[in-house]
């Protein structure tokens, strides 16, 4: 029976083979070592299944003895084992589907990055003008790209959606809840959670390149046990192989080849994770300043930050002073709403676990981070040795011998176990910025988004903006895990059917037909403008950061500035706006080749994590703000 002689060939590869064989099985072959841990996962279920029997050696036959002198049925047995492959061909399926969408979407990015900086070298900003000695005050001469990208076509470009296949035409499912309903059972599940439950948070790790980001997580994954022996192994030996060993625990987050290859990480990745109180779902984002903005993209999906810090002598400081991520990335984080930061200082082995080293880091971060608007209370510090996985988990063992001489503090599962969720908002609409599209796996097309607000259920109809588009949700998945509902503040991954995948763009946000997010060329906004270099001038061409979109834009009016602390005006329609100051801005987008694409966008004061905006300009944030009203 091949169902039969698949389960035995999976026992007797478990006894033969090490990760670097080929995993053969009916004809198709896997070499992945997560197929590898997965399969012998399966493996030692069936052991405990069948007691203590030794089955290594033995001949099928005497195998198949051994499971019906333990009235183990093989019939039920087999099924469960062929289930359990098939679960491992889909997960197999999504991760080289994600990874496949995330190298497309950094080619995209390259692809545009390198068509802005052609244009731009040739295009005439406010800034160019002035550092050129242009005339003060002289508006900006308009300048046509030479290069004429559309940032959808290139998102569709990227994704491989303008092919002309025909859409399949799956059946909708039906909703299961009416919405008062719904939210009844929601209310219910929070009571019942906060009673026995894991409460669940999102965490982005932040922190300068290089800063041990992806090590400190995919070490703590391996300490929690969410990363197994097996991959661990396979990851130390082609790390070594590809002269990278000491990347091996970031392997564990960093995966395509290009990441892998550089040793950077370029784009967001998604793991979960839980401790004694809290689930956590993790977005690693990149340190190197080219990827800033896929870091707003992490950063705009959570609700805590974790900031990596390098203690080595010179690391500390590159991050740390003008220009580095360390300071940049904590002011994003807390302008795209991010209130709660562990600060875990790393790679404290390099400096001889020096207590003074760390006191005096801790000394220069503190003020920083209450200047950047994180309050004492919500901001916590720890020293750790992310590659020895000191202090992730347990402070304990050799390795840990040095910190413990004048470290008593918390470890930082400890700490990451006492984080709070922000209230949730589960009686708005829907809101679910889309910050990655997974074409056609067997179930259609696939988003992935935060659900900012609202609670989403299987079978709701929901309307894709901008567009006049709608799709039915045919799944959710949340963490790995298909669910019927998910609330605001889930990560969450959606299939989605009757809807054509072209319609579907990053940034294009979902929400209920009969409650859309209004869609904005032109609005007013509060901004704080950072440590700029060249004040901001009315007229100043800039890039606009919503969510996991970014767009052209000009602060096309300075309509105030304000006092920051009272939000009063102070001068009313200035002629530049200086460093450090706040000001209310009119912001008005500019055309992507022939036309301009309005954006969804809702004022902060009806749905807050819809009316947050970053402003940047030539790859340095210059701005934060929030949205006060759409002007059209
Ligand atoms: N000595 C020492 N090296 C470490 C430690 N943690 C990380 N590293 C090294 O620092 C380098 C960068 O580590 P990554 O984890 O890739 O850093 P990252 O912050 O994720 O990098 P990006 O995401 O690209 O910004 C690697 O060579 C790691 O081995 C540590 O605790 N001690």
């Amino acid at each position: 029976m091949v169902a039969r002689h698949k389960l035995f060939k999976s026992m007797k590869l478990d006894a033969q083979l090490d990760d670097d064989d080929v995993l053969s099985d009916g004809g198709e072959e896997y070499t992945s070592p997560e197929h590898q841990a997965l399969l012998n996962d399966g493996l030692d279920r069936i052991r405990e299944l069948i007691g203590s029997a030794d089955v290594s050696g033995l001949s099928d036959d005497q195998i198949s003895d051994v499971l019906w002198n333990c009235h183990f049925d093989i019939e039920e047995t087999t099924q469960w084992a062929l289930e359990e492959q098939e679960k491992i061909h889909q997960a197999q399926e999504r991760k080289a589907a994600r990874e496949r969408e995330k190298a497309q979407k950094l080619l995209v990015q390259k692809q545009l990055a390198e068509a802005k900086s052609a244009s731009s070298s040739r295009a005439a900003s406010p800034m160019g003008n002035l550092a050129r000695g242009g005339k003060k005050g002289t508006p900006a001469k308009k300048v046509t790209p030479s290069v004429n990208l559309d940032q959808r076509q290139l998102d569709l470009s990227g994704l491989n959606l303008t092919n002309n296949e025909p859409t399949r035409v799956e059946e909708a499912p039906k909703v299961n809840f009416a919405q008062d309903k719904l939210l009844e059972e929601v209310r219910k599940s929070m009571e019942s959670q906060g009673e026995k439950g894991k409460q669940r948070l999102s965490l982005v790790v932040i922190g300068h390149v290089d800063a041990g980001k992806s090590t400190l997580m995919g070490r703590l994954l391996y300490e929690l046990g969410r990363m197994d022996e097996r991959t661990r192994t396979a990851n130390e030996r082609n790390s070594v192989k590809a002269g990278k060993s000491s990347f091996s625990w970031a392997w564990g987050l960093d995966g395509t080849a290009e990441e892998r290859e550089r040793g950077i990480t370029m784009d967001v990745a998604l793991q979960s994770f839980s401790t004694t109180q809290r689930q956590i779902t993790v977005l690693d984002a990149p340190g190197h300043k080219e990827f800033i903005p896929n870091m707003i993209s992490g950063a705009s999906q959570a609700d805590c930050a974790l900031l990596v810090v390098d203690a080595s002598t010179g690391e500390f400081e590159a991050g740390f002073d003008r220009g580095g991520q360390t300071r940049e990335h904590l002011i994003l984080a807390r302008s795209l709403g991010v209130a709660q930061v562990i600060v875990a200082i790393n790679k404290l082995d390099q400096v001889q676990w020096e207590k003074d080293r760390y006191d005096d880091i801790c000394a220069l971060l503190r003020p920083f981070l209450i200047q950047s608007g994180f309050h004492p209370s919500k901001t916590k510090f720890l020293p750790v040795g992310a590659m020895l996985g000191v202090n992730l988990a347990t402070c304990e063992g050799d390795d840990a011998k040095q910190l413990l001489q004048w470290y008593k503090g918390p470890t930082l599962v400890d700490l990451l176990d006492k984080l709070e969720p922000p209230s949730r908002d589960i009686a708005a609409p829907v809101r679910i910025p889309i910050s990655n599209i997974f074409k056609g796996q067997g179930s259609g097309t696939s988003v992935a988004g935060r659900l900012l607000s609202g609670v989403v259920q299987v079978g709701e109809r929901l309307r894709i903006l901008p567009g006049d588009e709608t799709a039915v949700v045919k799944s959710i998945e949340v963490e790995e895990e298909n669910v019927p509902w998910a609330m605001a503040g889930s990560n969450l991954t959606l299939a989605l059917v009757s809807v054509d995948s072209i319609q579907l763009t990053i940034g294009s946000v979902l929400c209920p037909p009969a409650d859309p997010v209004p869609l904005a060329s032109n609005f007013t906004a509060r901004i704080i403008i950072f440590d700029v270099q060249v004040p901001i001038i009315s007229g100043a061409m800039v890039e606009l950061f919503h969510h996991s979109r970014d767009v052209p834009a000009t602060i096309s009016k300075l309509i105030a500035t304000l006092d920051r602390t009272s939000g009063k005006v102070v001068k009313s329609n200035p002629r530049v706006v200086a460093k450090a100051s706040s000001a209310e801005v009119q912001i008005t987008l500019r055309s992507v080749g022939s036309s301009v694409r309005p954006i969804p966008l809702e004022p902060y004061a009806v749905n807050k994590a819809m009316g947050r905006i970053l402003i940047r300009r030539e790859g340095e944030t210059i701005a934060a703000g929030v949205v006060m009203e759409i002007l059209g």
